[in-house]
């Protein structure tokens, strides 16, 4: 009876297992493919194009065509992922502002070696969390360039940041996560990029109807002061046509 129950045990196990994994796999076919935008935000110099780089990187054979610049397209898990490398370069938040509403959450790179610009930093952050059109969406901060020795820890940064505060006021999902897009580095430093952004498209996924609606809505607010500027700035452009007109 013993020997009996010893080679039944094993075989219903197997079965069992193969059953979870099929259920698992079945799942997995079944979701639906999201597709999230992603704002990478930041002061310049932080690291924003260089970290896509290296998601883009670790990701290879998920990085699917695009044609809009600054803008990277990835397959991660069941999410079609748009990344927008917003630029702080161009020194215009009106460039920023006209991307807000497309944002389903938000990736702020900060440059933890910086200590000079972290009180900029957390301005910028503190606008940017409090403006209608992002307060409420989830927010990832990557904790960049901790390759440097004199690099502040995310523990650091939340003190040095009032992380806390800034969330819990905007009723922002945040999560920090060290990293360093310098390609040489040991491999667990993409492992936290990676993770980041998995918890991210994750905490998406798990509002995804309502923030999906909301991005809809938002940017069709968005484009719309710019529809109702068009009209006027061409009777702006006809007037001053007419002003040079009886000006002759
Ligand atoms: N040591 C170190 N250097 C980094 C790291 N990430 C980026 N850099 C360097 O920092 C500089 C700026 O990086 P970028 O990726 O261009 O920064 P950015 O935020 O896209 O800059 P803008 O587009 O001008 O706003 C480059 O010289 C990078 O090589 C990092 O993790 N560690
Ligand atoms: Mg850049």
């Amino acid at each position: 009876m013993k020997v009996q129950r010893l080679e039944v045990l094993p075989s219903l196990q197997n079965m069992f297992q193969l059953l979870s994994h099929c259920w698992s796999r079945l799942q997995a076919i079944q979701e639906p493919i999201r597709k999230v935008t992603l704002l990478v935000m930041g002061l310049d110099n932080t690291g924003k194009t260089s970290l896509i780089t290296e998601i883009q990187r670790v990701l290879s054979c998920e990085v699917l065509p695009t044609t809009k610049p600054n803008q990277t397209e990835l397959r991660v898990d069941q999410f079609e992922v748009s990344l927008v490398d917003l630029s702080r370069g161009q020194r215009s938040w009106g460039t920023w502002r006209n991307h807000y509403g497309d944002a389903h959450g938000i990736i702020f790179v900060l440059d933890s070696s910086n200590v000079l610009r972290m009180e900029e930093a957390k301005r910028t952050l503190g606008h940017l969390l409090a403006h209608p059109r992002i307060s409420g969406k989830p927010l990832l901060l990557l904790a960049n360039k901790q390759d440097k020795v004199d690099a502040l820890l995310p523990c650091e940064l939340i003190e040095c940041l009032s992380l806390e505060k800034l969330v819990n006021e905007n009723k922002s999902l945040c999560r920090i996560e060290p990293s360093s897009a310098t390609k040489s580095l040991h491999k667990s430093q993409s492992r936290t990029i990676l993770q980041g952004l998995r918890w991210l498209l994750h905490t998406i996924a798990i509002n995804y109807s309502v923030l999906s609606a909301r991005v809809q809505q938002d940017s069709l607010d968005q484009k719309a002061p710019r529809e109702q500027e068009a009209p006027r700035r061409a009777t702006r452009a006809h007037s001053q046509t007419r002003g040079e007109r009886f000006a002759l």
